[in-house]
């Protein structure tokens, strides 16, 4: 990867003009629980976005309604123009790939391995293919290994590649799940609190390879808890409290308005009721 600490300016008015995901009134509940509460969001191409909330407000849920995991109850995710059809590999077909808040590595699979298996909607060999094992199969697998190479070289870890991913030590399985998340050859790559768990050093890794990640085209939502790390990174931040998307923008909107400092410090949210918070029994 590469080793830059500033990352390169991103050419103004051309990323904005673009939308890559688009999701709009995307509500979804569980029985009398609102988890996520008619939120619009759309990620341009070239931007880094950010998705930050106190515990519970919906921002795994509302990933979840993004990649198929879950069928919004109302709402409807475009990407590239398209409504996205909700099943997870359909949606990594199309073009958007994620990571998850706990680490979901194959353990007894290698670091090279790991990442093959993340290219699997990017192979076009079948099953009688590779049970035959003929030239279209080794040629396909010989690719494969060389683009997954070249992944594990961009993130650092291609001199790890035949170790046990159990073995490996907790900041590089991270990265390592974003390696492979990056081998379904992503427009937009979703990452739901790439940090947790990092010590300081690996937290200013991560971000050098976020931004080496857009740098290469690839567009970023990114759920963190961490502030700094969010306010460092993106050019929009939306905050979701209680299911409901309370402020968009940038650093100083964010951080400067009321409601947000409110959230964070525990205090109700005014006109939030049909919200995460509430169910049918308290209405
Ligand atoms: N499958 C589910 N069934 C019922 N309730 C759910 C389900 N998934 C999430 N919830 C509820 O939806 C709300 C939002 O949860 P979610 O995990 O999306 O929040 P979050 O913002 O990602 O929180 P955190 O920062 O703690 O990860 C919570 O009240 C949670 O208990």
């Amino acid at each position: 990867m590469t080793t830059q600490t500033v990352p390169a300016p991103r050419p103004e008015g051309t990323a904005a003009a673009t939308p890559l995901l688009e999701a709009s009134g995307v509500v979804m509940r569980f029985g009398g629980l609102t988890a996520v509460n008619n939120v619009d969001l759309t990620v341009n191409k070239g931007e880094i976005v950010g998705l930050i909330g106190p515990n519970g407000a919906g921002k795994t849920t509302f990933f979840n309604c993004l990649t198929g995991l879950y069928v919004p109850t109302e709402g409807t995710v475009r990407y590239q123009g398209t409504v996205l059809p909700p099943k997870p590999h359909l949606v990594t077909s199309a073009g958007i790939a994620r990571t998850f808040q706990n680490i979901r590595l194959f353990a007894n699979m290698t670091v090279l391995e790991n990442v093959l298996v993340g290219r699997h909607t990017r192979t076009k060999e079948g099953l009688l293919s590779a049970l035959l094992r003929g030239p279209g199969y080794k040629k396909a697998e010989a690719e494969g290994r060389e683009k997954a190479m070249e992944l594990l070289e961009f993130i650092g870890l291609d001199h790890k590649a035949d170790h046990l991913s159990r073995n490996l030590p907790y900041g590089e399985q991270r990265k390592l799940e974003i390696a492979r998340a990056m081998a379904s050859e992503p427009g937009l790559l979703l990452l739901d609190e790439p940090t947790a768990g990092m010590n300081p050093q690996e937290t200013r890794a991560a971000e050098e390879l976020v931004f080496a990640i857009r740098d290469k085209g690839i567009s970023i939502l990114v759920i963190e808890h961490d502030m700094r790390f969010i306010f460092n990174l993106c050019d929009r931040t939306a905050v979701l409290v209680q299911g409901q998307k309370i402020v968009e923008g940038d650093k100083e909107t964010v951080q400067n308005d009321e409601r947000v400092i409110t959230a964070y410090l525990g205090a109700p949210l005014e006109g939030a009721t049909d919200t995460a918070a509430s169910t049918e029994e308290d209405q």
